[in-house]
């Protein structure tokens, strides 16, 4: 059965083709800085190395970006599809609707727990709609399966999942944290676990377009670092990550509106915000090498937020095993990952630089091989979670 995953995140749209159940991996797409006029990147790959890169694209929307990488598995030279009825479902890494964890069939009541909650998801939700919408119109026979991120977090203990605030607004509107990123810390856990007989204590580090840290303790979240939205924890890209609540009122008594700081908080905090550079690492740490002061804070405040949060998840452990780096800056980033674990050799994290810098496309240990903790470069595979649920279903 072929099993079209699509991964909508905030900064990217990726796609996995599989044959299921045997997990062959027919084709892969990454379209990077959707939205941008003329700055969008376009990777697509087929299991016959059939290979398109195309950068300084002008890809508007999502919309356009799945038309794109659909065009690419219907080309007629390569046919991994001959029409898109072949496509029997398709997975989506969904985030968050009201009353929905785990995995389910995209019913209009499951659509509807979406825009319930498009408050609390408006960069995820909003891509996702359109994206189920359009492959409804494109694959009407083929079943469409949201693979929820929350799920993942239900073992979470209610003295972490609770906040300080009446109990009356949970009982009633179930406000309490969720945590986002399941399907990749759950494979971080499984892979983890695959490699050393038990996930023991880990921290996975969830560090792309969105980050989101999460402590697991034997293959179980313990914690993270994302609440009720994907607005909170350390910095995101454009996102501003843990703020006191009161900065808000603050500002609209100082005549801003609740749009406007909405819109500072959501699309203009994080590195974009305070370097006023740019939403993507690579760009800030290129205008911090340059001399720039506000992009070299953006990264300070980036891997001090991540230390801090890995201070904390070390503490509620009760110690730690293994400290896990994943997706786009987690994988990629070894500067990151050198100014992280820099500051944390005291909890026995000992990072061994020369396999820091070595680090390629493939899993690492970038530890020194006494330490205490290892240290460990996973590349994400959310989406192979997802196509297994979805083929379950
Ligand atoms: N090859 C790379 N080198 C350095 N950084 C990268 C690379 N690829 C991605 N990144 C960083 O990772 C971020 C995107 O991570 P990713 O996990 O793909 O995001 P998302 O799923 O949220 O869209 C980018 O903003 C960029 O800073
Ligand atoms: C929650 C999620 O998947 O976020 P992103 O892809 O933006 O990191
Ligand atoms: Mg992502």
């Amino acid at each position: 059965m072929k099993v079209l995953v699509c991964n909508a995140g905030s900064t990217s749209l990726k796609f996995k083709l599989f044959d299921m159940p045997e997990e062959r991996v027919l084709a892969t797409g990454k379209i990077e800085r959707v939205g941008s006029e003329d700055n969008a990147i376009f990777h697509y790959q087929d299991a016959e190395e059939y290979a398109v890169k195309l950068e300084k694209q002008c890809i508007p929307t999502y919309t356009d970006g799945i038309q794109k990488f659909l065009d690419c598995l219907l080309d007629p030279e390569h046919r991994v599809l001959n029409s898109l009825d072949e496509l029997e479902r398709v997975g989506f890494k969904t985030v968050l609707s009201k009353d929905h964890y785990g995995v389910h069939e995209l019913t209009p009541d499951v659509l509807q727990g979406m825009e319930d909650y498009m408050v609390i998801a408006p960069a995820h939700n909003t891509p996702y709609l359109s994206a189920i919408r359009q492959f409804q119109k494109l694959t009407p026979d083929a079943k469409l399966v949201g693979v929820f991120e929350t799920a993942f977090h239900r073992t979470i203990p209610a003295e972490r999942y609770m906040y300080g605030i009446p109990y009356e607004w949970y009982e009633k509107y179930g406000i309490r944290r969720l945590g986002y990123h399941g399907a990749s810390h759950e494979y971080i856990s499984d892979t983890v676990a695959e490699k050393y007989g038990s996930t023991g204590k880990t921290i996975s580090c969830h560090l792309g377009g969105s980050c989101s840290l999460c402590a697991i303790d034997d293959g179980r979240s313990v914690d993270t670092s994302f609440g009720i939205s994907l607005q909170v924890g350390i910095n995101n890209s454009n996102r501003c990550g843990d703020i006191d609540p009161f900065i808000i009122p603050f500002l609209q008594k100082e005549g801003m509106d609740l749009d406007d700081v909405l819109y500072g908080l959501t699309k203009n905090g994080g590195l974009q915000g305070i370097s006023g550079v740019s939403n993507d690492l690579r760009l800030v740490e290129e205008a911090a090498a340059e001399g720039n002061d506000r992009a070299k804070l953006a990264v300070d405040i980036f891997c001090n937020d991540i230390v801090r949060y890995i201070g904390m998840y070390y503490a509620e452990l009760g110690g730690l095993d293994h400290l896990v780096f994943t997706a786009g800056i987690g994988e990629h980033n070894a500067t990151i990952r050198s100014k992280v674990c820099g500051k944390l050799a005291h909890m026995g994290i000992w990072i061994d630089e020369e396999k820091n810098q070595a680090v390629g496309n493939e899993a690492a240990c970038i530890s020194k091989d006494d330490s205490p903790v290892t240290i460990e470069v996973i590349p994400a595979n959310e989406e192979l979670g997802v196509a297994r649920k979805t083929y379950a279903l």
